[in-house]
């Protein structure tokens, strides 16, 4: 794998906050998403758009800035995870302020904040596995400044006994290292357009995620036809073809239908990209 060239703490911060912005964004435009916001609407969002997921993803580059300015080669220590845990948190109001109180980025902030440090921590220069073990170090680091709160996510991980947003961290990042990026430069080499070979991925991480969002709002019911309908797609031969396109439109009405929002693993596939940019020259700016 050819990799960046080294890049210094100042110019590699900024360069991180902007790419990771440009991968939320990336992510948001990316069309047709089964029941997330995408170019073509609010999916199964009533109080989300695509411009506010813009306004969004632009209110957090100071944040990215901020986490990878203050990572830059430091050792993953409680120390540091206080620090990057107190930047996620007024990250998250930051975001709020944008929107309007509306959460439009909340794991993508844990996720995307979590690589952002990682990358900083390495010197702004690692393969993607490197990355997502350094980040998981520091998820599995205990941040005791972090309050208590009651959320959405760790109640369908308690009701369901499912991993979520923090385990997936925990462990790496399976979710992109084994099944995303592998699907995204599989398609990619079978000739997908660049749009097709990421909706791939984003089903390839749909295949087996305990969404939270998905458990939150449709139940073990919604969790199953995303899994299952997104392994159509693949089975069908992938977004490039008409096969694959048929079973997309068939996942997007039936997780509409089920109220259905796979905002984790949308967050996952904007993680997807930041990894992919990381490593691969061409993308990168
Ligand atoms: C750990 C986090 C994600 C809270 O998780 P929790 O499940 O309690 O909350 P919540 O439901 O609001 O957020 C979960 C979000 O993650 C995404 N998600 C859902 N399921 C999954 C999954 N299986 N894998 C990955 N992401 C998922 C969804 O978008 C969902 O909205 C995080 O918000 C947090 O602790 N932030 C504090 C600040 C911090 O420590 N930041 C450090 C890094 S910047
Ligand atoms: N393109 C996208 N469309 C929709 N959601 C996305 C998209 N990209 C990422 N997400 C993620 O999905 C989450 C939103 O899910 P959801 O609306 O279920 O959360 P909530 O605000 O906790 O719940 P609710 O809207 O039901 O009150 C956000 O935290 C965000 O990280």
């Amino acid at each position: 794998m050819k990799l960046l060239p080294r890049i210094d703490a100042e110019g590699g911060a900024e360069w991180l906050a902007r790419t990771a912005t440009l991968c939320l964004i990336d992510e948001a435009r990316l069309s047709p998403k089964p029941g997330l916001v995408d170019s073509r609407g609010s999916g199964a969002h009533h109080d989300l758009t695509l411009e506010l997921m813009e306004r969004s993803a632009h209110s957090l580059t100071p944040t990215f800035q901020a986490l990878a300015q203050q990572s830059w080669l430091r050792p993953a220590d409680v120390a540091l995870r206080q620090t990057i845990g107190r930047l996620g948190r007024e990250g998250e109001q930051q975001m709020m302020a944008a929107t309007g109180g509306v959460n439009t980025h909340r794991g993508a902030i844990w996720a995307l904040g979590l690589l952002v440090s990682a990358v900083a921590m390495l010197g702004g220069n690692a393969p993607a596995q490197a990355i997502a073990a350094t980040a998981a170090k520091l998820a599995q680091l205990p941040d005791d400044a972090a309050p208590k709160l009651f959320s959405k996510g760790l109640r369908a991980t308690h009701r369901y006994r499912v991993p979520g947003a923090r385990e997936e961290a925990q462990q790496g990042f399976p979710h992109i290292i084994k099944l995303a990026l592998p699907q995204l430069q599989h398609s990619r080499q079978l000739g997908s357009n660049e749009a097709q070979a990421r909706l791939d991925a984003l089903m390839a991480i749909m295949t087996s995620l305990s969404d939270t969002c998905v458990l939150s709002r449709a139940g073990l019911e919604g969790l199953e036809a995303m899994r299952q309908g997104a392994s159509a797609v693949l089975h069908a031969g992938g977004v490039a073809s008409i096969a694959g396109q048929q079973a997309l439109a068939e996942l997007d009405a039936r997780m509409l239908a089920l109220n259905a929002s796979p905002g984790g693993a949308a967050d996952l596939l904007a993680a997807t990209l930041f990894l992919d940019r990381m490593t691969t020259p061409y993308l990168a700016n």
